[in-house]
């Protein structure tokens, strides 16, 4: 029987299997952020313990970085937790990305840009989106901070290996659509827990004509279906991507990755414990009502009416649509909106900038608007500025900001206050989660852009 691209990297990192156990599985990259690693670096302090292999090891802050300025954290816990990342890497020689410095940025977007991470890596981050990485054709999975100590110390994690699933999706995207609806697509399909216990792969013509930003996208947000991984088989696109990047392998070096990257694919006689299909041509320009990332619809339908939500949900849905100040039945265009965010490590690369800029160009924001446009990383801004789209940007009346997790998640000064409707290009509009009381409504670039023009839910294909 064949493999799946995902039993071809993990069995090529298996150093032990216990039985009736997790596997010691080898790690190639570890990635570190300040929130969750200054705990892991107390334990092997407390031990004695050196880090294993310092060099495969990259850490940056990311959540606390503010967005306007990064002379300084006024915040005493978000410096605190940013200072402590600075100097536990000097500590125990890791490479850092410091914080205001051309390297830094969120993580799930450096990593890729700069090729830390590359096809057959297995890859760990005590952060949930760590998925995200598993575009580039690697297991790529979100840890825990006693993890993140054992692989700081060992290089190795234990794992029980998941059960693997396939997401086909096939055809051609409709106008307007984009990876973000792709993936706002399945997750209302499948629901928040439909990928639990599974490992993800997504293929299909639509997958295999995604751009490389688009494909770490939809991995990015696999996790809010419960996969802890989203692999997608590296090719032509995923090699041109990596080519020339900081830390891709150089001249022969890179020949011969490309080589064997190529093997990296599902078999055709390769079985899944699972396998969907979905149809392009099914999928539309999307918008959540709800607190979790799989309520949501395609922006010209309305929000399910009570009859349609089975008797057993019903009171979850009615205290979400309570939290969101939503009725059921309604429709969401035309809603007015307060805040804009386009960033995070869902949106926040040159493509969703050149995606933002496409709908904003020689319009104006709307007054009753608040836009935060925060690029990823330091890289994506300066191509921002390279490219000309900040000029687009401030003439349209929206200001670039500086790289940063910023609104995705209230650890920074970019919250949104109470009762406040953000239309968001993040991956999650839990209760809270832009700023306490704050509503959010998750959507793609081009709608956020849309709406941030109107001031209201737009359809970018109406404006
Ligand atoms: C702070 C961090 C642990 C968290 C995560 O794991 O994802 C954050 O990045 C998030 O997006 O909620
Ligand atoms: S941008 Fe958001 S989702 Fe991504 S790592 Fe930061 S807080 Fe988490």
């Amino acid at each position: 029987m064949g493999k799946t691209l995902f039993d071809k990297i993990w069995d090529a990192h298996v150093v032990q299997n216990v039985e009736d156990g997790p596997t010691q599985l080898y790690i190639d990259r570890l990635y570190a952020h300040e929130v969750t690693s200054p705990q892991a670096f107390d334990t092997l302090r407390d031990k004695g313990i050196k880090v294993f292999r310092p060099d495969h090891v990259v850490a940056m802050p990311d959540h606390n970085t503010p967005s306007d300025q990064q002379e300084r954290i006024d915040d005493p816990v978000g410096r605190k937790q940013v200072e402590t990342l600075a100097a536990n890497c000097a500590e125990f020689g890791i490479r850092h990305f410091a914080m205001g410095t051309k390297d830094n940025g969120i993580i799930h977007v450096v990593g890729p840009e700069k090729a830390l991470s590359l096809p057959g890596m297995t890859i760990v981050c005590g952060d949930s989106h760590t998925s995200t990485h598993g575009a580039v054709g690697a297991i790529a999975m979100g840890i825990g901070t006693s993890e993140v100590a054992q692989v700081l110390a060992s290089q190795c994690i234990l794992q029980s290996k998941p059960k693997t699933m396939r997401i086909n999706v096939e055809g051609d995207l409709p106008e307007g659509t984009t990876a973000k609806d792709v993936a706002l697509y399945i997750m209302a399909q499948m629901t928040t827990s439909g990928a639990t216990g599974y490992a993800v792969e997504y293929a299909g013509s639509t997958i295999r004509n995604m751009s490389m930003e688009g494909r770490l996208t939809l991995s990015n947000l696999s996790i809010e279906m419960g996969s802890r991984a989203g692999l997608i088989a590296p090719d032509e696109t995923t090699f041109a991507y990596l080519k020339g990047r900081e830390y891709a392998p150089k001249g022969e070096e890179w020949e011969s990755a490309v080589s064997k990257w190529k093997e990296l694919y599902s078999d055709d006689d390769a079985v899944f414990d699972k396998e969907v299909t979905y149809k392009a041509e099914d999928i539309a320009p999307r918008i959540t009502y709800g607190t979790n990332p799989g309520a949501g619809i395609a922006i010209d339908e309305c929000i399910p009416s009570l009859e349609m939500i089975a008797e057993e949900e019903r009171e979850q849905f009615l205290g979400m649509l309570d939290y969101m100040q939503f009725q059921p039945g309604q429709r969401l265009e035309d809603t007015p909106v307060d805040y804009c965010f386009l960033g995070a490590c869902t949106n926040g690369r040159i493509e969703d900038f050149r995606a933002f800029a496409s709908v904003v160009k020689g319009k104006k924001k709307a007054d009753n608007v608040v836009a935060w446009l925060v690029p990823g990383s330091w890289l994506v801004r300066q191509q921002i500025i390279d490219e000309g789209i900040d000029k687009i940007l401030e003439e349209a009346g929206f200001e670039l900001r500086l790289p940063s997790c910023s609104s995705c998640l209230a650890m920074n000064p970019d919250k949104v206050p109470a009762g406040k409707l953000s239309i968001s290009t993040s991956n999650r509009n839990f209760v809270g989660r832009q700023g306490p009381g704050a509503r959010t409504v998750l959507a793609s670039p081009l709608v956020v852009a849309a709406s941030a023009i109107t001031g209201v839910i737009t359809d970018p294909r109406k404006l």
